[in-house]
């Protein structure tokens, strides 16, 4: 079907009188790609896709389409389309037509409309169904509708903006994979926003983090995950525990960070941050809690943290034991459930210990949770 089209942000300033919503936005969107921005409620995200389809002009900067610069080119005149939250398929229309409406405005003829149709259903594995009335459809096969309906009219590019967060959680964990599929068959790049990072890490090639205004990190879901480049991706993707401290020392990608409750622990220093980081710098060190593991660490008692159980929480495939961590924080530890009856009584004093590979430091900042 389609050919793949890139899209690229130039210097991106979105401005609503004072209020800046996107401050310098600079992406490459490769052609084909599954691109995610990624980010907390009114962090700018559906300012970004307003500004791609057309809907908003940015105040300053360029939108490029396959290389063409969009200014002044209004929504129906870009190759994009556009999926919402909220589908609002035609009730009263068949599938088949529901799909093909933007044809009828072209005025093809029933017969092509209907051919084009059933080629998308097939597409989205709803052959045969092309009678039926989207009540008769579940909420999976209507989001699929939909997406069928924005690809008929052959768009370069789809956006796609919080497509699935109407749906309930099982649904919306199977639509991804279905979405990521659908992308592959179509070829076309896909430019989806969510606040979801399961979502965001599951289907993308690659994931802008945004936070009020500012795309922090733009990776693969895998480095944003293990190699976040600011405190702020670091603790809004996944869960992280976070130890505050100072550099002490620095050698290569490591560093000894000073913690007032931990004391001294290694670490690696988050690539982006390599060679900026110095000593005496404040700094956070994070852990994730899969990455804790019981036990003190043979022959380095850096990557060994002590603290006391505050509680235990069982969730089914692993506990959540959370400890006395700093400044009130509780650190969290996951350990698989492999039959266990329960891990450790609240007060025990507990070793743990993890990978240098697995903590990474980087200059102290904001968190996604303040
Ligand atoms: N037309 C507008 N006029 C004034 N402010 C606006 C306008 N549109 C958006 N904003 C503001 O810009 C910021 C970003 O909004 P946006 O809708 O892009 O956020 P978002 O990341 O998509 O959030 P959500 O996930 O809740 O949809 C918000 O603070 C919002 O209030």
């Amino acid at each position: 079907m389609g050919s793949g089209v890139a899209v690229d942000l130039e210097n991106v300033w979105i401005k609503f009188g004072d209020f800046v919503a996107v401050r310098e936005a600079n992406v490459h969107i490769n052609g084909g790609e599954f691109f995610s921005f990624l980010g907390p409620s009114g962090c700018g995200k559906t300012t970004i896709l307003r500004a791609v389809s057309g809907f908003l002009e940015p105040s300053d900067g360029r939108v490029l389409i396959g290389g063409n610069d969009m200014a002044g080119i209004g929504p129906n005149k870009r190759p994009t389309a556009l999926i919402f939250q909220n589908l609002a398929l035609f009730p009263l229309m068949k599938v088949w037509e529901n799909i093909s409406f933007s044809m009828e405005v072209t005025g093809a003829s029933a017969a092509e409309r209907r051919k084009r149709a059933d080629e998308l259903l097939d597409m989205i594995a709803l052959d045969g169904q092309g009678d039926k009335l989207p009540s008769e459809l579940s909420g999976g096969q209507k989001q699929r509708v939909a997406i069928a309906r924005a690809l008929c009219a052959n768009p370069d590019v789809l956006l796609l903006d919080e497509p699935l967060s109407a749906l309930d959680l099982k649904l919306r964990q199977h639509m991804r994979t279905e979405l990521r599929e659908i992308q592959q068959r179509v070829g076309i790049t896909f430019i989806y926003i969510t606040h979801d990072q399961g979502e965001a890490l599951t289907m993308s090639d690659s994931v802008a983090v945004m936070k009020a205004g500012v795309i922090d990190q733009i990776d693969t879901g895998h480095n944003v995950y293990d190699n976040p480049s600011t405190p702020f991706v670091a603790s809004f993707v996944g869960e992280n525990n976070v130890f505050r401290g100072k550099v002490k020392s620095i050698s290569g990608e490591q560093a000894i960070i000073s913690t007032n409750r931990s004391g001294d622990l290694l670490a690696r220093v988050t690539p982006t941050q390599v060679g900026k980081l110095g000593v005496g710098d404040d700094a956070m060190m994070f852990i994730r809690p899969e990455a804790l593991e019981l036990g003190a660490a043979t022959g380095n008692d850096k990557t060994t943290i002590s603290a006391n159980v505050v509680n235990e929480e069982f969730e089914g495939n692993s506990f959540s034991v959370f400890l006395e961590g700093d400044g009130g924080k509780s650190i969290k530890m996951a350990v698989p459930n492999v039959g266990q009856d329960h891990i450790s009584d609240k007060g025990v004093n507990l070793s743990l210990h993890y990978d240098v590979n697995n903590a990474v430091v980087m200059p102290a900042g904001e968190l996604a949770s303040e």
